[in-house]
């Protein structure tokens, strides 16, 4: 990030400063925000940019709307309500993204105030990275700050075609999520454990490939496993197994035991016959799955032998549960994840979003560790070694 700017570099007292937040942020039936840690985890930018003076134009996204036009249920009230709840000020919501409207409400805005615009994406053009359109947006504002990490991995107008017209900075969160997770993947204090979970190996292959070459052992946990397993030629029952990965699989298998990298795999696991929390259960060897069963959970020893490797570690990186965990039936082999890595407090313990921040916090010991990402696919791809587009665009 050497070569980019970032908000300490300016005071920006004065000027109309466009904000790019991931506001994306899970919202009840009630319209209450459910989770608002990707909010509070911009304030400290906005604060910044408040305390300076300027005049603060925030834009983000909240799920995947049409991009025809205003949607309810899309809309980011909720998340001003929150906000406003959050900063103690007045947030003023403008359905108008672009153009005379929108410059309008930007004209009104006085030193130090604080404009959310509506979802970027009610426009579609936002997605598609339209140069009008960044353009448009680039018009309202005299600068633009990029803090939305979680959808760095994204090259929309918002994220990175807007940087073309307008002098452009990291916030701090960007700049922390970058350093933290870079910091770690390129200097790891060993024996550095990578534990990576979740459902699928096709979606997490880059992810493996790329931290055997930096871990010293990867623990493998969830639907992933299986096919891992299927490598080992052993059966699996009706588990979630990706017969097109099991050759792929095999091939990370041997590049661990090329590389010296312990690669960690259960050794026994919680079946079920249905995927189900009331299922009939059995705990068993993973040389003895039955046929008409699926793995839910890694088991008790795996969980133990896991545990064991992780208290060993100076630095863990931790994507992904080790099994079913929404469902009580299936939470223990990830809880005693999270408490091995909470309980190690000599390492650097980074959770890389996702389903691990969410287990994390089911199990309230989000404060036990060192850092937990607000970008899940954004923090997949700063592992797999790939630009992000949102932190490019800035330099
Ligand atoms: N053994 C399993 N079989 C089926 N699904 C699983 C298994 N273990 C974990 N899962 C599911 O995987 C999902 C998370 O996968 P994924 O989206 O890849 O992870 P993340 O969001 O952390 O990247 C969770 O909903 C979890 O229930
Ligand atoms: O929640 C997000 O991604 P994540 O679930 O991978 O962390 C981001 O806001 C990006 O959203 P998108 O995947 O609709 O572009």
């Amino acid at each position: 990030m050497a070569d980019i700017k970032t908000i300490d570099d300016e005071n920006f007292a004065g000027k109309k400063v466009l904000v790019r937040v991931d506001f994306n942020a899970p919202v009840d039936a009630d319209g209450n925000v459910t989770d608002d840690t990707r909010i509070r985890a911009a304030l400290p930018t906005i604060n910044k940019l408040v305390g300076d003076g300027a005049r603060v134009i925030l834009t983000s996204h909240r799920g995947r709307p049409a991009g025809e036009g205003f949607e309810e249920s899309f809309s980011l009230g909720p998340i001003a309500r929150r906000l406003q709840e959050l900063l103690g000020r007045d947030i003023v919501l403008s359905r108008e993204l672009i153009g005379p409207a929108a410059q309008e409400v930007v004209d009104a805005l006085e030193d130090g105030d604080v404009l959310l615009l509506e979802n970027i994406r009610f426009d579609k053009r936002e997605k598609k990275n339209d140069p009008e359109f960044a353009r448009a947006l680039a018009d309202l504002a005299d600068a633009y700050v990029n803090d939305a990490f979680g959808t760095a991995h994204r090259a929309h107008a918002s994220t990175a075609g807007v940087a073309d017209f307008l002098p452009s900075y990291a916030g701090y969160l960007m700049e922390r999520e970058v350093a933290t997770l870079t910091g770690m993947l390129d200097e790891p204090r060993r024996p550095f454990v990578a534990i990576l979970g979740g459902s699928k190996v096709s979606d997490k292959i880059k992810v493996i490939d790329a931290l055997l070459e930096k871990a010293d052992t990867l623990i493998i946990g969830g639907g992933m496993c299986f096919t891992f397993l299927a490598a080992q030629g052993k059966s699996v029952g009706t588990s979630l197994m990706e017969a097109d990965w099991v050759e792929r699989a095999g091939a990370m298998m041997k590049k661990a035991a090329d590389r010296g990298v312990a690669l960690l795999l259960p050794v026994d696991v919680v079946c079920a016959d249905a995927f189900a929390n009331d299922a009939n259960l059995a705990t068993v060897s993973v040389d003895e799955i039955p046929d008409d069963m699926m793995g839910l959970d890694i088991g008790p020893e795996t969980a133990e032998l896991y545990a064991e490797a992780i208290g060993m570690a100076k630095s863990v990186f931790w994507n992904g549960p080790m099994g079913v965990f929404e469902m009580p039936s299936f939470e223990a082999g990830t809880r005693a994840v999270a408490e091995a890595v909470a309980a190690n407090e000599e390492a650097d313990t980074i959770i890389g979003g996702g389903d691990s921040v969410a287990a994390v916090n089911q199990f309230d010991l989000a404060d036990k560790m060192t850092f937990i990402s607000t970008g899940g696919g954004a923090s997949m791809e700063l592992v797999q070694g790939e630009a992000l587009p949102g932190v490019e665009a800035l330099r």
